[in-house]
């Protein structure tokens, strides 16, 4: 998907869902491992990874699966509400996704990652705020977050 002035999505400038789907899988894998966060990862669902996956993806200007398999913005809110997480879980969670990203060799112009790491600051902290809720305070039919270069703008141009 490209806008009228042919500027990438951030979806297609980290390389499209092969990318995204090695990222969170790879992710995962280190979340299973860490001693902090397995607890309440052990037990998520088989389709967990591929979901986040294509969540991100289509935020980031992609194909719209995720919402094509039945998820919306409030669907997703609501996998969060009653895990009380805190502020210790959603640091190591950040940690975790962008030291996979820098092992992974995502994009590393600085527009990037500032759009990037911008979504996970903003993602992370609203999830832990709706942990802490236990019914669903949103607009059901509120649309699906988009995020896009942000205030430094981009591409990068060397
Ligand atoms: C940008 C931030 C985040 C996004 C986009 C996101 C996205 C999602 C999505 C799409 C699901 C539903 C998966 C499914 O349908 O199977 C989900 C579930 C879940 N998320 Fe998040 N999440 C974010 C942050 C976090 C953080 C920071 C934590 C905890 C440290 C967390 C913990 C969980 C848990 C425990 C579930 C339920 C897992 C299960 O039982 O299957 N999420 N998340």
């Amino acid at each position: 998907m490209t806008t009228n002035n042919n500027i990438p999505s951030l979806y297609e400038w980290a390389g499209g869902m092969p990318v995204f789907e090695k990222l969170i899988t790879d992710f995962y894998s280190k979340v299973l491992h860490d001693e902090l966060l397995a607890p309440i990862f052990k037990h998520m669902s088989p389709t967990h990874q591929q979901h986040v996956a294509h969540f991100i993806a289509e935020v980031f200007g992609g194909p719209k699966s995720y919402s094509a398999e039945g998820g919306s913005h409030s669907k997703m809110v609501q996998k969060h509400l009653g895990k009380h997480l805190t502020e210790q879980h959603r640091k190591r969670w950040v940690q975790l996704l962008v030291e996979t990203a820098d092992e992974m060799h995502l994009p590393e112009d600085p527009e990037f990652r500032s759009a990037f790491v911008a979504y996970l600051e903003w993602g992370t902290r609203i999830a832990v705020i709706n942990s802490n809720e236990t019914e669903l305070k949103m607009d059901e039919e509120q649309p699906m977050p988009k995020w896009g270069w942000g205030e430094p703008g981009g591409p990068y141009i060397p």
